[in-house]
């Protein structure tokens, strides 16, 4: 299985304060699941944000697809981004737009005809419930139609890597069954996922699924000691 991203003694600073993540290091193989777990503060969002390049590190090297993505130009970011899928966490849905067009968004961006918009984001709101909330501005929306949206936004254009921050944090246990299911589908047709999550029960979900815990912005291994995650336990 090859890396789809590699993280090589990498260190995060805010500021002048302490680091928040030191020394990580690990690859994620592609087509893999992984959860990250880890307390609050642990540093997940920020290391999620580092995946996403949302961040540059302090200090340390990250490839992703095959590329050292530190010293990336500028004008390669979005290149980059468009691969990836991002659910935040605080959902970040464009607020003067409709739940139908902020799914949309990813495929009107990528440039694809509109024609070829309308079927996949008809089907991606029926799949997370929300047929019926389509012309819903977010304000309207509750914190679970929410997240809905924003995961459906992520998904649609088919990443090859799907980021997701706590998404299932705002909705009920059925909802939280069938987001991870759909997940799982992506994952099955060789998208690489990552979600961090607080929720213990969710990862039982995947049982094949590949566990990162942070603790204190340091990774440990199942055992509770410091390792790299083990990269090669491809999915079958
Ligand atoms: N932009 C920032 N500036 C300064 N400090 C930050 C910033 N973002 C995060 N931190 C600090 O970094 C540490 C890790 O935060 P982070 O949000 O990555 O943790 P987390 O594991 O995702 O937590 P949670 O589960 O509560 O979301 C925390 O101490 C937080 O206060």
């Amino acid at each position: 299985m090859a890396n789809i991203v590699q993280f090589e003694n990498v260190g995060l600073r805010y500021g002048t304060g302490p680091e928040t993540l030191s020394d990580v290091s690990f690859a994620l193989g592609s087509g893999a699941f992984y959860f990250l777990t880890g307390a609050s503060g642990a540093g997940k969002t920020s290391l999620l944000r580092l995946l996403y390049l949302a961040q540059r590190p302090s200090r340390g090297i990250i490839r992703l697809f095959g590329e050292d993505t530190v010293m990336l130009p500028r004008d390669r970011l979005p290149g980059f981004r468009r691969r990836i899928g991002v659910v935040f966490q605080d959902f970040r849905l464009v607020p003067h737009l409709s739940a139908w067009d902020n799914v949309a968004l990813p495929l009107r961006v990528a440039g694809v005809p509109e024609a070829q918009v309308e079927q996949p984001v008809h089907e991606m709101l029926a799949w997370v419930g929300l047929a019926d909330r389509a012309r819903a501005k977010p304000a309207t929306l509750s914190g679970g139609e929410q997240q809905r949206v924003a995961i459906a936004r992520a998904v649609i254009g088919r990443p090859e890597m799907l980021v997701a921050d706590e998404p299932t944090g705002n909705v009920d246990p059925d909802m939280a069954e069938r987001l991870l299911h759909l997940f799982d589908s992506l994952n099955r047709l060789g998208t690489t996922v990552v979600v961090a999550t607080h929720d213990l029960h969710l990862l039982s979900r995947i049982p094949d699924a590949i566990m990162m815990r942070l603790d204190k912005g340091r990774l440990l291994d199942p055992t509770g000691s410091l390792r790299y995650p083990p990269p090669d336990r491809a999915r079958s």
